[in-house]
Parts: structure tokens; C-alpha cells; sequence
């Protein structure tokens, strides 16, 4: 939107050098910010949750794209620059200052919201586990559109039999759908990180009935833990397990990558 100084002088006035400590790598891209902001679709006039606003790049994607957005974020250095944010854009931009990894996001919220966020990849994979985790379903949240290191990418969209399959793309895909929407050149971000990025962009999908997620849980687990081995041996330690495997047509010499998403639902539904 015209009116807002660009983002590198945004910086450079309010000092923001970026902080390792914070996993901060900045986007100034306008246009790569605009696309990433349109990845959850029309924003217009719906709640948007931000973690990690920093300088406000993404935000201001957001914010022109007429999203009412809450932004939390740990750097108090940040919050002048945000403020400018909340002037443009007035009405539509609420900052809270704090750790997400300790706030109740749904308690922002009275209606479903959409999750966007550039996080350091300790603290995206920590809140991701969580909001897939949601013990109603469908969640308050009706997507998750997130930036991760490709190779985390990768592992959240990951299908049976490749090498980066394992507990967390059956976490994301057992009762959502989750796509790589876009890759993301380490060159767009200041300072560039080592690796390459993606954005991944998961929604909630039905859940199917009588599964305890404990227990899915407990099966994955067990499975990729020893991935190598064949699961009669891997799945020893979850009472009932092999004997489920028969009942439902599974052979038990395969191992923990073969099976499908649909074949460990099928699993903990036999257990549950
Ligand atoms: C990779 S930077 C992205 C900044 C900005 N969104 C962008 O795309 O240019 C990550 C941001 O998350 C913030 N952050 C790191 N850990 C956080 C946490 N636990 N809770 C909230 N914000 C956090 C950092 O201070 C930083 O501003």
C-alpha cells in the first residue's frame, strides 16, 4: 500500500538489527510478502493470528489484504514499528507483546481464525505439534499457513515410503490436508539463513470417528522410533498392536515407512 516508508528504512530507524537469539531473518519483498499473505485465501474482514511480526512485513501483507490481524511478538524492539502499523491501518491491528509458546491463542479469538506466521524453526515446529494437537476438531483455527526450513517442509507433507515420512506428516495429515504451498529462496530473507525455505498451508479436515489420538500417537511413536525394524518388533512395546496389524491386513514384517496415513488411523481405530 503506498503511504508506508519501505521496510529497510522501517529497520533503520527503529535500529532493529536482527537478533540470532530470535531466529530473526526479515522479508522486505513486498510482492513475496503479498503472495505469501494470499497462500490462506480472501482474507477480507477475517480474524488473522500473526506469530513473529517483527518489522511488520507480513503483517502489512496482511493487513492490505483487509485481515484483522493479533500479532504476538517477543521483541519489544519491534513494538514502535508495529505501532506505525496500527495508525495506517486503524482498527485492524491488535499487537501483544510476549512468548506465543505461552499465550492462549483461541482466547484471542470469539470467532475462527486463520494462523500466519515467519517463525524460527524451534518455536514453528513447538507450535505447530500444538495446534494439530487441538483436543476439539474441527479447531478454532480454520488454516495454518507457516514458513519452515524445507527440510521440516518437506517432513510435514511427506507421503508413505519417502525418507522425511514419519510422526509429524501423520500428526498433520491424519485429519488435515497439508500442502507445500511455496518454496522460498534463503537470498529473500535479511540476513539469509543457511538453508532454503517453505511455506506449508494445513486445514482442518474431517476426523475420522472412534480414534483415540493418544493412541495414534503412542502407535507413531512406537513405529518411527525404530524405523528400520520391522514392526512386529518396533510395535511390541504398544499392548495389542500386532495383533491389530493381522486383524486389519497389515503385514507385520513391514516396517514403520510403508505404511500409509490411512493405514495408522485404521491401526488406532482397531486399538481405540
Ligand atoms: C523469522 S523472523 C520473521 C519476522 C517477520 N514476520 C518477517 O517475515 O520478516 C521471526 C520473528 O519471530 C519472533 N519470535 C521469535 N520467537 C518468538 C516467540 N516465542 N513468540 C513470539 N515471537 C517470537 C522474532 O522476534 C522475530 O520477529
Amino acid at each position: 500500500m503506498s503511504g508506508l516508508p519501505p521496510l529497510r528504512d522501517v529497520i533503520a530507524r527503529h535500529g532493529l538489527s536482527a537478533s540470532k537469539a530470535l531466529g530473526q531473518n526479515f522479508l522486505f519483498d513486498e510482492q513475496l510478502l503479498d503472495r505469501i499473505a494470499a497462500v490462506p485465501g480472501d482474507l477480507a474482514g477475517r480474524p488473522v493470528l500473526e506469530i513473529g511480526p517483527g518489522p511488520g512485513g507480513l503483517t502489512r501483507a496482511l493487513l492490505r489484504a483487509g485481515a484483522k490481524v493479533t500479532a504476538i511478538e517477543r521483541d519489544a524492539r519491534c513494538l514502535p514499528a508495529l505501532a506505525e502499523l496500527e495508525e495506517a491501518f486503524p482498527g485492524q491491528l491488535t499487537v501483544i507483546e510476549g512468548d506465543a509458546l505461552d499465550v492462549d491463542h483461541d482466547s484471542l479469538f470469539d470467532t475462527p481464525y486463520a494462523v500466519v506466521a515467519n517463525l524460527p524453526y524451534n518455536v514453528g515446529t513447538a507450535l505447530l505439534v500444538d495446534w494439530l494437537s487441538a483436543k476439539a476438531w474441527p479447531p478454532a483455527w480454520t488454516s495454518l499457513t507457516l514458513m519452515f526450513q524445507r527440510e521440516v517442509a518437506d517432513r510435514i507433507v511427506a507421503k508413505e515410503g519417502s525418507g522425511t515420512y514419519g510422526r509429524l506428516a501423520v500428526l498433520a495429515q491424519w485429519r488435515s490436508r497439508a500442502s507445500l504451498a511455496m518454496k522460498v529462496h534463503r537470498s529473500a530473507f535479511t540476513p539469509p539463513p543457511k538453508v532454503m525455505s517453505a511455506i506449508v498451508h494445513i486445514e482442518p479436515t474431517t476426523m475420522p470417528e472412534k480414534v483415540s489420538p493418544t493412541i495414534l500417537s503412542r502407535l507413531t511413536e512406537a513405529a518411527f522410533g525404530q524405523r528400520r525394524k520391522m514392526l512386529r518388533q518396533s510395535l511390541k512395546s504398544v499392548p495389542g498392536a500386532i495383533a491389530a496389524l493381522e486383524a486389519i491386513g497389515i503385514e507385520p514384517t513391514r516396517r514403520a515407512e510403508t505404511l500409509s496415513v490411512a493405514d495408522y488411523v485404521a491401526l488406532a481405530k482397531e486399538l481405540s
